[in-house]
């Protein structure tokens, strides 16, 4: 495998080339699914602890996707490194999330316009509150594919949260709902942030794996099916930025 550069990255080692494009899953083996079924002549280029990364061709051109774990630290880091010392342009986050809008259904499908958080992430850049809004062509673009593809989506704002189990959850997911928010989920204002403060574009699409008020939860296959116009929407919409 050709070795691309000694990497200079705390947590990415480069074996190959990275794509101005990059998808980005919470979970790696979701980004080896994307390398899997979509792309051609695929390489992984970072495998460093697990957190799996891929380049490959999609309808011609190039693509990478990889892993971004989970909670905002983990996602800030790897697209900070992304972003400064990659050289990649545009990130797309595909996860999952849980509904909090009453009209909106699991498998259903959320861009993320702006983001609410608990997070302090964006203290560290000390202009008080930063506002994590998406990139308005990604975005377009996005709504434009998901419309083209006849699925069941909505656009707005979403909760980034710092907790996944919280005592106080089912308050604080009332008011978030009552205050406009569609779904919950972990990485998306970390990932607006570091496309902000480094010039670059982000945006997020998630697929409704549960419903914090219907209690409704996918299992784990409808997830697997249904995740599919997550990722084709994000491809389709990363293939007119991607060279
Ligand atoms: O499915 P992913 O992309 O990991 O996203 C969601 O799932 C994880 C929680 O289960 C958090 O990372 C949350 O943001
Ligand atoms: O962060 C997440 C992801 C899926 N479902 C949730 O309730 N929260």
């Amino acid at each position: 495998m050709t070795v691309y550069k000694e990497s200079i990255s705390a947590c990415i080692g480069q074996k190959a080339e990275i794509a101005k494009v990059v998808l980005m899953p919470g979970d790696p083996l979701r980004a080896k699914k994307v390398a899997d079924t979509y792309l051609s002549d695929v390489v992984c280029f970072n495998d460093v602890r697990n957190m799996l990364g891929y380049t490959g061709t999609y309808k011609g051109k190039k693509i990478s996707v990889m892993g971004h774990g989970m909670g905002i630290p983990s996602v800030g880091l790897y697209t900070h490194e992304l972003f400064t010392q990659f050289g990649v342009e545009s990130i797309i986050r595909i996860g999952s999330a849980g509904a909090l809008a009453m009209d909106v259904n699991t498998s259903d499908i959320v861009i993320a316009e702006a983001c609410t958080t608990n997070s302090n992430y964006g203290n560290q850049y000390g202009i008080g509150q930063f506002a994590p809004c998406a990139d308005f062509d990604l975005l377009e673009t996005a709504v434009n594919k998901a419309r083209a593809k006849g699925c069941n989506f909505k656009v707005g704002k979403i909760f980034s949260s710092d907790f996944f189990y919280n005592p106080k959850a089912g308050e604080i997911n009332e008011k978030l709902r009552d205050y406009g928010h569609l779904a919950i989920e972990m990485e998306s204002a970390g990932l607006y942030w570091e496309a902000a403060v480094n010039r670059k574009r982000a945006l997020t699409i998630l697929s409704i794996s549960d419903h914090l008020f219907k209690k409704q939860a996918l299992t784990s296959e409808q997830i697997r099916d249904s995740f599919t116009d997550m990722m084709e929407i994000a491809l389709d919409t990363a293939w007119e930025f991607a060279e």
